[in-house]
């Protein structure tokens, strides 16, 4: 707003300072409009321009700016012929508002006044000229006229004002407190016959509310029970009041019933709070309550506002008598009305309290010892001093009893088991080199799968022209992996030798689906790696996912490798081509640093069966005299070994919906120590604790399990929504660490620089970023390069600091692999 579109008291002030300086010295402008317009009046009055003075008419004009006319009417009246005298006003009744005019210089409204009650500093004014007062009065033009002459502060003495104090309106809660004007008797006959009405207005009224809230109720009392309630407020009152909340007394604005002994109550809301409590059926009649006259002062003896019964409702006929200054709700008077519904938990509060406690509570410290017991679930809930809580938190998640732990030292238990070593192994290799076949003709000879049963899924292979992956189906369970022939996810199955629990791990080989096979890799002691023997395929497979899948293995610390060279059938069982592939694979493993004993070849024929579990009989193929792929798998060693008395870490591969109530199933691997029935353990990054129920170790139930076995676990107490497939379940003593930030030791696959990454461990994925390169590394002894590069060549070796976008578990020694634009990167261990 501009500074001349608005004006304050002050601006008023300074004009008309301006004013009266101008008086003294007229501008050039004024003294000739004054002139001029003298000389207009004195024309305009004729002869009667000799009863007036020039001041008079300067006068007029100053005032009306100049106006001829209305100087004219002004002087005409006022000098040449004034009006009668006024009778003297009669003094007006008090009570009346339009009595009061609005003195703008005061910012007040004033009231009509004798001459004792003028304004002390009215006589000091000077006399200025008339002007028109801005009246509060409605019928305008006589007051107008009345006051047209008017000027302001100026104002004759029987119209002089006095102040007055605001009268307090009535009603206590909105309104005042102070006394009540004194009744004439009539005016005290008509409250009364008011009162009486207004009585029976709301009786009506709250016996409606109550009628309708009994609709509503959802109180198991019988409506008889509900009808002797309300009827019988005298009853009500004889329940002592020293238990009733006291936060609705409050509100009465006295300080006295704060003060000393609690008084006997009689508001029905207070009565209704303790039956609710205590609901005695028979309670013994006692002496009315009698109202001490101090301690309930009256707060205002004036009946409530319209304003305020139309808010708030009247108050029942007792409370009124009693407690003028009080208005409960209309509603405070029905039965089913409980003034203290929300001081306890709802139901819904006690259920959620007793799941989040049973989400958070605390872990066991160690075996067998700190699982709470029962006894002291009891003592808990005996803590609880409503019995309503008390029976719905007797449903509580966290009151089924956790397992029962058996304390077994398990690392010993394993020792003494002599139980066959179980080892997992993941089947590597490029797209279609034949590795489902090879599982799938594996599994047949061991008689793990039925003959008939590859039969059936020849024939229904050949309806799709795929006969020849019937075998691959036993290992392929998926349609779309049948329709499109390729495996897409991780295929788990298991077998037995005499000495051996071996879990098979079927990686998918196309390029897509590299991070299930990093998942698979991951569960892994060692790897089947296999090569299509085929002219221009194995070449194929050397630049594709044979290279990558050995790379690999290799970042996720897999030592041990059976180089299954198959499809030999196909190429006449060449010796020649034999030792080309092993000779060049060789020299690649190697190169990467895999040891040459832990290398072996097996030239094979997984379509046929040649050198699987026995040897074969084609002739061409007498030049080898190796051992079969079998007989090379028992040579393996697990590689997890000394790993059992470690804390316990699982990687979570699968979940499945439980058919047992108030239980989560997992699968995967355990990568370290161990684990029994009874076990605290935590899931992360979640944190959220969980009981083992049961283990199934190889598909056989079991007490316990160790680091290396694959195993599937039950665990109560835990809401699924709390676990992810990549999470890690370990040791509630000893949890693994959740972060977003760390530095791993990496070797580059391809060319590393700060850029966006996916962080692979097992079946955990991370979006994150490589943050900063501290520094490329020696090799062999890992010590300093270069710090700070700016970029990583393919081949070497850097420290490298990577921030992910949320929390992950990830601890010192983990391995993991970095993939960016869907291709693997960079392998490495977090430092
Ligand atoms: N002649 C011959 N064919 C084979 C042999 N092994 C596999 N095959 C064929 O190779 C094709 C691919 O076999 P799969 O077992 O599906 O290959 P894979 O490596 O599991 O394929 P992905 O898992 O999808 O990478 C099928 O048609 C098989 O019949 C073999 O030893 N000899």
């Amino acid at each position: 707003m501009a500074p001349a579109d608005y004006y304050d008291d002050d601006d008023l002030y300074d004009e008309e300072a301006d004013e009266g300086e101008q008086e003294d010295e007229l501008s050039p402008e004024d003294k000739a409009a004054m002139e001029k317009g003298t000389a207009d009046v004195k024309k305009s009055l004729g002869a009667n321009a000799t009863k007036v003075t020039v001041k008079q008419i300067q006068d007029a004009l100053w005032h009306y700016y100049y106006d001829v006319d209305k100087s004219v009417a002004y002087l005409s009246k006022t000098f040449i012929a004034p009006p009668p005298p006024k009778p003297t006003p009669k003094k007006a009744p008090e009570s009346k508002l339009h009595e009061f005019s609005f003195s703008s210089s005061l910012g007040l409204f004033v009231r009509s006044s004798g001459a004792a009650n003028r304004l002390p500093w009215s006589d000091s004014l000077p006399d200025p000229p008339p002007c028109s007062t801005f009246s509060y009065r409605s019928n305008a033009n006589p007051v107008q006229d009345e006051f047209s002459d008017m000027p302001w502060l100026n104002t004759p003495e029987s119209r002089q004002a006095m102040l007055i104090a605001p009268s307090k309106p009535r009603g206590g809660l909105l309104g005042g407190a102070g006394d009540a004007p004194k009744m004439s008797k009539l005016q005290a006959l008509a409250a009364a016959r008011k009162k009486k009405n207004d009585d029976k207005k709301e009786q009506a009224k709250s016996s409606q509310a109550e009628s309708g809230l009994k609709r509503l109720s959802i109180a198991d009392a019988s409506p008889k029970e509900n009808d002797e309630r309300a009827s019988s407020p005298a009853k009500r009152q004889r329940v002592p009041d020293a238990q009733a909340a006291p936060s609705l007394a409050t509100l009465d604005g006295g300080s006295s019933r704060s003060e000393g002994p609690q008084e006997p109550h009689p508001d029905p809301v207070h009565i209704e709070v303790v039956r609710a409590l205590q609901e005695p059926p028979e309670i013994e009649p006692s002496p009315p309550i009698q109202q001490d006259e101090e301690t309930v002062k009256p707060f205002a003896q004036s009946a409530p506002s319209a304003f305020a019964k139309t808010l708030f409702g009247s108050a029942p006929d007792d409370r009124q008598a009693n407690r003028p200054d009080f208005y409960a709700m209309p509603y405070t008077s029905s039965s089913s009305f409980l003034a203290a519904a929300f001081s306890e938990p709802s139901p819904d509060d006690v259920v959620l309290a007793a799941q989040a406690k049973a989400g958070k509570k605390t872990v066991a410290p160690a075996k067998g010892t700190s699982t709470p017991t029962k006894k002291d679930k009891k003592a808990d809930v005996a803590s609880k001093d409503v019995d309503v809580s008390n029976g719905i938190s007797n449903l509580k998640v966290s009151d089924v009893p956790p397992p029962k732990s058996k304390g077994l030292d398990v690392a010993k238990e394993y020792e003494k088991s002599n139980s066959k070593k179980s080892i997992s192994f993941v089947v590597v290799g490029h797209v279609d080199a034949g590795k489902s076949t090879l599982m799938g003709r594996l599994l047949l000879e061991l008689k793990y799968v039925q003959e008939r049963t590859v039969d059936k899924y020849r024939r229904q292979a050949e309806k799709s022209g795929k006969q020849s992956f019937a075998l691959a189906w036993v290992m392929d369970q998926r349609t779309e992996e049948r329709e499109r022939g390729v495996t897409i996810d991780i295929a788990t199955n298991h077998f037995e030798t005499p000495n051996t629990k071996f879990t098979i791990l079927d990686a998918p080989g196309h390029r897509d689906f590299v991070p299930n096979m990093i998942a698979g890799a991951s569960q892994a002691d060692f790897a089947i790696l296999v090569i299509d023997a085929n002219t221009g395929a194995y070449e194929k497979g050397l630049k594709g996912q044979t290279r990558e899948h050995v790379l690999l293995l290799r970042s996720l610390g897999v030592q041990r490798i059976i180089v299954a060279v198959n499809k030999l059938d196909m190429v006449g069982w060449s010796k020649a081509r034999f030792d080309e592939i092993s000779d060049q694979i060789s020299g690649f493993l190697t190169g990467l640093g895999f040891q040459s004993k832990l290398i072996s070849f097996v030239p094979i024929s997984g379509l046929n069966g040649d050198n699987i579990a026995n040897k074969t009989e084609d002739a061409s193929a007498a030049w080898y005299e190796g051992p079969t792929l079998i007989k090379a798998l028992e040579d393996s060693e697990p590689s997890s070994a000394l790993a059992i008395t470690k804390p316990f870490r699982m990687s979570i591969s699968e979940m499945f919906r439980s058919q047992q109530q108030g239980t989560t199933t997992l699968a995967g691997r355990i990568d370290a120590g161990n684990v029994q029935i009874g076990d605290a353990v935590i899931v992360q990054p979640s944190g959220e604790p969980a009981y083992i129920k049961s283990i199934m170790v190889d598909s056989e139930a079991q007490e316990w399990a160790v680091a290396g076995q694959s195993v599937t676990i039950a665990l109560t107490d835990i809401d699924p929504i709390h676990i992810r497939v990549g999470d890690i379940l370990c040791s509630a003593v000893n949890p693994i660490s959740v972060g977003d930030t760390f530095t791993m030791k990496a070797m580059a696959f391809e060319h590393l620089m700060p850029m966006p990454v996916d962080l692979h461990r097992g079946r955990l994925h991370a979006a994150g970023q490589i943050a900063s390169i501290p520094a490329t590394l020696d090799k062999a002894t890992g010590e300093i390069v270069k710090k700070k590069p700016k970029i990583v060549q393919p081949g070497g070796v850097a420290r490298v600091m990577i921030k992910l976008g949320a929390k992950v578990p990830l601890e010192k020694g983990q391995r993991v692999v970095l993939r960016s634009g869907g291709e693997t990167i960079a392998a490495g261990l977090l430092e």
